[in-house]
């Protein structure tokens, strides 16, 4: 489930009455997603609007003051030619609102479906918007902070503690040593750029082997660009468990980024370390929310051990998982 919060047929047609996309048509909640409430919202429309579009609120997660650098990148990247929804801005110029305290932004909608089982082409595809992302938001004026670096990930495992970590997995508590370690070797001084940092299969839409859309940019930030073509490797390359690798789809993912832009050997010979940087990221994030969430929420909770499983891997692969 993703609509958290009701909003009334009044309520719609009011705000959408608040930018030039014409009459509310009909507006359906959006099951995917856990963060914030989504609808599909359909108008009569404008020439230059169209008719379709996404209406988010931001419910958790998401600090308002970050909202105008996260909407300004997508309009950024959209105007320059990457495969990212623009946001629709009100009659004042606005790109979010408020509603009874909450934000709501409306954002265009772009066709394709999130592939559950990715091949080597669909991979491939993925590199190249990932590295146009990259390249384009270099001249973005906009700079965020990464608030879930690797020195931040051992903080939230120290903060989750040993027992609470065991009571997950009796493996879990081994995350400790190793994003002390990882965090020791962590290279401060790759090139940088505006990055997506959570290029999961489910926040990029594809019509075939080709990118519709990246979506989701809600923890864009300023850090290095190698660490977000790890990200997506380690979030594209296995099955869901973490269990098994599909080189090939690794491969295809690295070839297709440097089709746009060249690794650094530098760059290269880092991608072990920030690919394990990467999966504590998001073991941390996991164990944190899988503490957080009660297990009988609506919500499904995240399996932490999936990305402990795909750390393993890269420690004891080294450059060859990039190969
Ligand atoms: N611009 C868009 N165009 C078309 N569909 C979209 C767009 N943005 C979001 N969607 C659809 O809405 C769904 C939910 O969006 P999203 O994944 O951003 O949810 P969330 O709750 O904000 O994020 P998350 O679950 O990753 O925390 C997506 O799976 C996709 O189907
Ligand atoms: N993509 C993340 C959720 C957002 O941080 C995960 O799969 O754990």
């Amino acid at each position: 489930m993703a609509v958290y919060t009701h909003l009334s047929a009044e309520d719609l047609a009011e705000l959408i009455a608040q930018y030039d996309v014409g009459r509310l048509v009909s507006a359906k909640g959006i099951a995917e997603g856990v963060s914030n409430s989504n609808w599909l919202v359909e108008t009569t429309g404008s020439a230059s609007a169209g008719t379709r579009f996404i209406l988010t609120m931001y419910e958790r997660r998401i600090e308002i003051e970050d909202l105008p650098f996260f909407l300004a990148l997508l309009d950024f990247l959209s105007a320059h030619d990457c495969p990212v929804p623009r946001t629709i801005h009100d009659r004042q110029g606005s790109a979010f609102r408020t509603i009874d305290g909450k934000a709501v932004a409306l954002i265009e909608f772009l066709p394709g479906v999130s592939v559950d089982h990715p091949t080597a082409a669909q991979a491939r595809a993925v590199g190249v918007a990932l590295a146009r992302v990259h390249v384009a938001a270099r001249d973005f004026d906009g700079a965020r902070t990464n608030t879930l670096g690797i020195a931040e990930s051992r903080r939230v495992l120290e903060a989750c503690g040993e027992v609470a970590l065991a009571a997950i997995d009796p493996r879990l508590p081994a995350a400790l040593a190793l994003a002390a370690d990882v965090e020791a070797q962590w290279p401060g001084d790759l090139p940088a750029s505006v990055i997506h940092s959570d290029l999961f299969p489910d926040n990029v839409l594809m019509l075939g082997a080709d990118v519709s859309a990246l979506i989701d940019f809600y923890f864009a930030c300023t850090d290095a660009m190698a660490y977000d073509l790890a990200v997506t490797h380690a979030a594209w390359s296995f099955d869901k468990a973490g269990e098994t690798f599909s080189e090939d789809v690794g491969t295809a993912l690295v070839e297709g980024y440097e089709s746009i832009r060249t690794l650094s050997a530098r760059e290269r010979a880092c991608l072990p370390i920030l690919a394990q940087g990467a999966c504590l990221r998001f073991v941390a994030s996991r164990a944190e929310d899988w503490i957080g969430t009660p297990a009988d929420a609506l919500v499904t909770r995240k399996d932490p051990m999936a990305f402990l499983r795909r750390l393993d891997f890269y420690r004891a692969q080294g450059t060859a998982a990039f190969a």
